[in-house]
């Protein structure tokens, strides 16, 4: 294969696509090779916060599209087809901002792209070979988003569940769901879908030996 393959994996916050990602890299990236795969997060590609108060951080809209910067991760998609290597941005959900050390991406003959809205955006929707949705029902999403933002993202209860009501639940009926019908394939039960995680790999494999 010549070409680099771009696969989107999209769905609800907590639906499972960093899981999937990185079970699919883990489990092909000693058999392809440092060139062979790459993972690329859309969260990393939030704008950074570091010029509001902590109050006006926490009060943001973190589930629209215009929360991220798109064009950038655009461009790094682009020059990763192009055989450029890549810095991308480190976010901090804890603090909102960005943060001073960027992680280099070098091109790979496949890159895993995850995230909320990646499908929501029809510029980003170009860019993808393959797209993924996680489609894990929004109660499971709820119950793991309390956890790991309580455990990894120095939140509490009544902050995830003000946030929750306010932004992230009205985003998956106004952005997330809709863009579901853009996807090739779509997938239940979360990050540890093993059938899932194999065909995609097969997938994987087919094209690279194309
Ligand atoms: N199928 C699953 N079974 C159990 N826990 C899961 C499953 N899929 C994801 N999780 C857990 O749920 C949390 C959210 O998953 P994550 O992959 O971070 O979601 P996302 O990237 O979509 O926000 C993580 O703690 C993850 O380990
Ligand atoms: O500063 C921030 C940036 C984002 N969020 C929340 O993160 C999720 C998206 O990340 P997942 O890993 O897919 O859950 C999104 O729903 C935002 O609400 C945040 O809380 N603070």
């Amino acid at each position: 294969m010549s070409k680099t393959t771009v696969i989107a994996i999209a769905g609800a916050s907590a639906s499972g696509k960093s899981l999937f990602a990185s079970t699919v890299y883990q489990e092909l990236v000693a058999e392809l090779g440092s060139d062979g795969i790459a993972i690329l997060a859309e969260d990393a590609y939030y704008r950074d916060q570091s010029h509001m108060t902590m109050e006006q951080r926490v009060l943001t809209n973190y589930d629209q599209p215009s929360a991220f910067e798109h064009d950038l991760l655009k461009q790094h998609i682009r020059d990763l087809r192009d055989g450029k290597a890549v810095e991308m941005p480190q976010y901090s959900h804890t603090t909102h901002t960005r943060l001073p050390e960027s992680i280099p991406v070098a091109p790979a003959k496949v890159i895993m792209v995850e995230g909320i809205l990646l499908l929501t955006d029809p510029s980003l929707r170009e860019e993808f070979d393959i797209s993924v949705f996680m489609d894990t029902p929004l109660d499971i999403c709820l119950l793991r988003r309390i956890k790991r933002d309580i455990e990894e993202r120095g939140r509490n209860l009544q902050s995830v569940t003000e946030q929750y009501e306010k932004y992230v639940r009205p985003a998956f009926f106004d952005h997330i769901f809709p863009s579901k019908q853009y996807a090739d394939l779509v997938v239940t039960r979360g990050g540890r879908n093993e059938i899932a995680i194999d065909i995609i790999k097969t997938k994987i494999r087919q094209l690279l030996a194309e």
